[in-house]
């Protein structure tokens, strides 16, 4: 999976996905409404009405872009309907042809993540017959409690040719209040960096690993260091838009061969028509203002290369 991302980003000349991360607040009004007409103001009302938000919003902008990540607390909150509007936005995206990184980062003991690894990236044996439950091509990871934790999904995606994005450097603001501390002279982080890069050593594709990383665009310094540390490593980046990264931060991020990142963009995308530079397309045209968002999105990091 790891090289159809990279052949997709290369194909489509954009290293970024979409955020699907549907807050109930960001579908307008008349999706809402025909959603309530169905369902009533229930969960199975608020699951349709995000699950046609995001076909929309898919409609509008699977030519141009490589991957989504839906966020699956996004649907969890919905309940049972929630998770069956993920469930039907990896596969309507899979159709589409979109690679679908599933925002889940687990990461447990061993054998609780071996659960969540077969349930997200493999398979479950039933009797004699075996099913995927959700069947997204890569997943996040938490590694912080340690490799037992990962190597659960590692052995997943060495049957499946799948992926991982292990979490190194996150974009929020206090993520430096563990991720940031000196251990043996170097912050956590960097240790937790190598090790991912070690993980990926015999998991590789054709030119990086499947066990990439995550990388927050928040803190461009750090991702210099860990690019260096890391070269074979996908970094994918959250934190553009939105959380306050710009293009000029995303340098560092990609190696020498304009490969090596894919930056994430969800507020910034899939709400665009709430923005004032938008806000000419109107509530009714939301996925034809999230098509400019991604055009402006990738003229904009293409634009540091
Ligand atoms: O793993 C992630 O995707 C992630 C890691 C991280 O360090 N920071 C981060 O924002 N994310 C996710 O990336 C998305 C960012 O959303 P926006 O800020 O709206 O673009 C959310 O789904 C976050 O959960």
């Amino acid at each position: 999976m790891i090289n159809k991302l990279v052949s997709e980003i290369k194909k489509k000349n954009a290293p970024i996905v979409v955020g699907l991360d549907p807050m109930l607040n960001y579908v307008p009004k008349h999706i809402q409404e025909k959603a309530f007409a169905q369902h009533g103001e229930t969960l199975e009302g608020a699951a349709e009405a995000i699950w046609q938000f995001n076909k929309a919003i898919v409609d509008a902008t699977y030519d141009l872009i490589p991957a989504v990540k839906p966020q699956i607390a996004m649907y969890e909150q919905f309940g049972i309907p929630g998770l069956v509007s993920y469930k039907k936005t990896i596969d309507y995206c899979k159709e589409k042809g979109l690679v679908v990184i599933g925002d889940i980062k687990r990461g447990d003991i061993g054998s609780t993540s071996a659960a969540y690894a077969v349930g997200h990236l493999g398979k479950v044996q039933v009797g004699s017959k075996s099913y995927a439950g959700f069947d997204e091509d890569f997943a996040t990871v938490n590694p912080y409690l340690g490799s037992d934790g990962v190597k659960p999904f590692i052995d997943v995606c060495k049957e499946e040719k799948k992926g991982i994005f292990v979490l190194v450097k996150t974009s929020n603001p206090s993520s430096g209040e563990f991720q940031d501390k000196e251990v043996e002279g170097r912050p956590l982080y960097e240790l937790v960096g190598e090790m991912v890069s070690k993980w990926g050593e015999d998991c590789m594709g054709d030119d990086y690993s499947y066990v990439g990383c995550v990388v927050g665009a928040t803190y461009p310094e750090m991702g210099k260091v860990l690019r260096k540390l890391m070269p074979k490593t996908y970094i994918l980046v959250p934190g553009y838009g939105a959380q306050g990264g710009t293009a000029k931060d995303l340098k560092p991020y990609f190696n020498e061969d304009g490969l090596g990142a894919i930056v994430n963009s969800s507020r910034g995308i899939i709400a665009a028509y709430k923005q004032d530079a938008y806000s000419k397309f109107g509530e009714e045209n939301f996925a034809d203002a999230s098509r400019e968002a991604v055009i402006n999105m990738k003229n904009d990091i293409n634009s540091i290369f």
